[in-house]
């Protein structure tokens, strides 16, 4: 290939299983699969293929990088643009994606799949991440991995979304793999009052590089950052949208958290509540202190009632947030410690725990205070981001077995790598269930409850 040209070849494939990432497989037989700028060679290339499903039969596109002599090197490593040019024999799991820039955008992945089937495709990744990182029985995992909670509504559901600004001060969503932004004046999976939002901002020059517009589902209240110029607030206002700058509220089972701009808060409020179920009944269910059956999953808004106990546990919720589950779970225990280190969060977390006397806010690194905080717990709520725990947080976990464990993940296989450590390195945990729970509809994004408990 000559330098700056752009090579672009067809292949008719059937397409093989999704990748982790919710992009399907398609293996291109030898002869015509050469690396850029090298001969071909009789290996199969394998290349992940947006918006397909397995088993199809499609034509694909494979655009190849542009060489550059001056970044050859980085340019040589940087995947092909692929994408579906025809389909020959559609999955019977096909849908129509709603959105005109599905495929493209890099915010979904799977709008083309069927909803049932993404449920069931969420939990067969968590049970292989189990069974493959984790070193889990296959047989034991049909068990363990519970069918994946659905989301009622599966559109309209982000609260949060940052949008990025090009250069004409458009906003929209980058396209996978690059910083193009793909202007959007709606987005089906965003929450209805973001889309008023859009839909104002793409009548205007937008300030670079980006807007952040979360909303409370369940309050209404709408924040921005920036803050919108005074006519495009005065447009908001006549769309039905206040703007909010310092922070919103939302409520989840029947309490609310202030939120500010850069504090993390669950992106799918009707999920957040059963959420908050399972932590709130994973870590004390056969207590004496949490009557459950009270509330069943997503029916409730109301937690169930404490029941008379002589003792209360004492418990900790690390990676706390806003402090969310630390407040719905004070009402059980004697006491619980919230560990955070973001500075916005914890802020917002003295706001929200300001009416609560057993709950003690702990500033910093969960793996600088659970160490030695653990030999006092009964249970913890571990929720940490896709990176997982670090090794010393398990480290302490193990040497000071905790009763219960609830560990909410936002990647199931960090959760695998840490539940071997924890169940299969050494046995002091029993895993009893995993729970996936749709939290990001038409995504590959896999969030789940997974509750340990210690062994005998
Ligand atoms: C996935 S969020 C969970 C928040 C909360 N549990 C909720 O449901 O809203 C992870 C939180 O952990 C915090 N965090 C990340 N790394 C941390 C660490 N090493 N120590 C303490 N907090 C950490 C982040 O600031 C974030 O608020």
């Amino acid at each position: 290939m000559m330098e700056g040209e752009r090579s672009l070849t067809y292949h008719t494939v059937t397409l093989g299983p999704l990748t982790r990432s919710g992009l399907a497989q398609a293996e291109i037989p030898g002869e015509q699969a050469s690396e850029v700028g090298e001969a071909p060679t009789s290996r199969p290339r394998v290349v992940e293929v947006p918006a397909g499903l397995p088993g199809e039969r499609v034509t694909i596109a494979i655009e190849e990088p542009v060489l550059s002599a001056r970044r050859r090197r980085a340019r040589r490593q940087a995947p092909p643009r692929v994408w579906i040019s025809a389909i020959h024999e559609a999955s019977p799991l096909r849908v129509p994606a709603p959105c005109p820039v599905f495929g493209t955008c890099g915010g979904c992945q799977l709008q083309h799949m069927r909803y049932d089937a993404q449920l069931v495709w969420k939990r067969e990744v968590v049970v292989s991440l189990l069974h493959e990182i984790g070193g889990f029985d296959a047989l034991e995992l049909r068990e363990i991995v519970r069918a994946t909670e659905p989301c009622a509504v599966p559109w309209h559901y982000r609260n949060h979304m940052r949008f990025s600004v090009n250069r004409e001060g458009q906003l929209g969503l980058t396209a996978r793999g690059s910083h193009r932004v793909l202007p959007l004046s709606s987005c089906p999976i965003a929450h209805e009052r973001i889309n008023t939002v859009l839909g104002v901002l793409a009548r205007h020059v937008n300030p670079r590089p980006q807007v952040l517009v979360r909303c409370g589902a369940a309050t209404g209240q709408v924040l921005m950052q920036p803050a919108p110029a005074p006519e495009v607030a005065e447009e908001l206002s006549q769309a039905g949208i206040e703007v909010h700058t310092q922070a919103i509220e939302e409520r989840l089972a029947g309490e609310t958290f202030r939120i500010r701009p850069s504090s993390f808060f669950q992106t799918n409020t009707a999920q957040a509540e059963k959420m908050a179920h399972l932590v709130i009944e994973g870590l004390l269910q056969d207590r004496a202190v949490v009557s459950v059956g009270a509330s069943s999953l997503g029916q409730s808004q109301v937690l169930p009632e404490p029941a008379a106990s002589e003792r209360r546990p004492v418990l900790a919720d690390a990676y706390c947030g806003v402090g969310t589950f630390a407040l719905l779970l004070a009402r059980y225990a004697a006491r619980v410690y919230a560990i955070e280190e973001s500075p916005s969060a914890i802020e917002d977390a003295q706001w929200n725990l300001r009416q609560v006397n057993n709950v003690e806010i702990l500033k910093g690194k969960v793996e600088h205070l659970l160490p030695t905080l653990a030999g006092q717990l009964d249970g913890l709520v571990l929720d940490p981001p896709r990176a997982g725990c670090q090794e010393v947080v398990l480290e302490a976990l193990l040497q000071h077995p905790v009763t219960r464990i609830v560990y909410v993940s936002c990647d199931p296989s960090t959760l695998a790598r840490d539940l071997q450590v924890l169940c299969r390195r050494q046995t002091t945990y029993r895993l009893l269930s995993v729970q996936p729970l749709d939290m990001f509809p038409q995504t590959s994004h896999i969030e789940c409850i997974a509750i340990l408990e210690r062994q005998a």
